[in-house]
């Protein structure tokens, strides 16, 4: 028998409040389908990996639809180290010549999504692991960055834009009860892979679903001010004016970007969360308690 520890009158309350408290968002996001990115800087700590797992598992328990696109900056960099290649990143985008991209699809469409997939069923969800190649749901096109001259391009080697998604195979998924965790690799028209910022895919991936909900784990409490202050609610007019002077850069810029365009094109909310604050999607989307920064579009 297992042993039962009495709680304090106190603690019970606050534990029962909590409970009480989700009961309105459960009622409200049922069936709906919640996009969640998990950055590769989210997904360090083991404990972290595991919490994250089971907060998707009680999600989809309490009857809503999340849908996992996961990242694996860091975990790309660490292979690229041990074959004694440098990682190098421009206006936030790797730099992906062939070699790269190899390890890029073994990383992400091997360990990274593997192991997501693999934590989310051991905590008794039914997830399944995808990449764009999979029923060539993420079609691509080489993308080249603007150069600082009017015009001037700048070849990255293979990374993707999105050129479509397909939303029916993830939705077949959805309806069979199944968990859609995605890589963000997508395919081109020889089929040839791209790489494509995880961001990115999320937040189209958020539109074509017609998601209810983009949620943005990383490893900052949000977005920051130049002071390191939170900034708790951004609208496309105000980012414009922080990437022009800098405060929002590298990393953030796709993901800034990414999430402006899923509140223009319909999704109701839109959240960067830091992913290192234990059970941090679950205080996003079943509680009073709103993490992070809120994106909306202008007025
Ligand atoms: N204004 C800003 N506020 C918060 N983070 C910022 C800002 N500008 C740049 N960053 C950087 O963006 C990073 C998040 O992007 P990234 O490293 O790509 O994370 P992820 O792996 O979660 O996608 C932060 O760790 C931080 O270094
Ligand atoms: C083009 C490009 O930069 N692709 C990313 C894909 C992974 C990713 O986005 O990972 P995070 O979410 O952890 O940053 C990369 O190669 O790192």
């Amino acid at each position: 028998m297992p042993v039962i520890e009495p709680i304090s009158p106190q603690t019970a309350a606050i534990t029962a409040g909590v409970l009480a408290e989700a009961l309105p968002y459960i009622r409200r996001f049922k069936d709906k389908t919640i996009v969640i990115k998990y950055g590769g800087n989210a997904m360090t700590e083991p404990e972290l990996k595991e919490g994250f797992a089971r907060d998707v598992v009680l999600l989809k328990l309490v009857g809503l639809n999340p849908v996992v696109v996961h990242g694996g900056g860091p975990q790309i960099n660490a292979l690229l180290d041990r074959v004694g290649k440098q990682g190098q990143f421009i206006q936030g985008m790797r730099v992906t010549d062939s070699e790269t991209m190899d390890i890029v699809e073994m990383v992400l469409g091997g360990l990274v999504n593997k192991e997501i997939v693999s934590l989310i069923n051991q905590h008794g969800g039914r997830a399944v692991g995808l990449t764009g190649k999979d029923g060539h749901f993420i079609r691509a096109q080489k993308m080249f960055l603007k150069g600082e001259k009017d015009e001037e391009q700048i070849d990255i080697g293979q990374v993707g834009e999105i050129e479509s998604i397909d939303p029916e195979l993830v939705a077949l998924l959805d309806t069979r009860d199944f968990i859609p965790v995605i890589a963000p690799i997508g395919v081109g028209s020889a089929g040839e892979a791209f790489n494509i910022n995880a961001d990115l895919v999320a937040g189209k991936l958020a539109e074509v679903l017609g998601a209810e909900k983009l949620i943005l784990m990383t490893n900052t409490p949000g977005v920051l001010d130049q002071q390191g202050q939170l900034l708790t609610r951004l609208t496309p007019k105000i980012v414009d004016a922080l990437v022009a002077d800098g405060t929002i850069s590298g990393g953030m810029i796709p993901k800034i970007s990414s999430a402006l365009e899923a509140a223009v094109n319909g999704v109701n909310a839109v959240h960067i969360i830091d992913g290192r604050v234990k059970h941090a999607l679950l205080l996003e989307v079943l509680t009073d308690h709103g993490v992070g920064t809120m994106i909306e579009r202008d007025e």
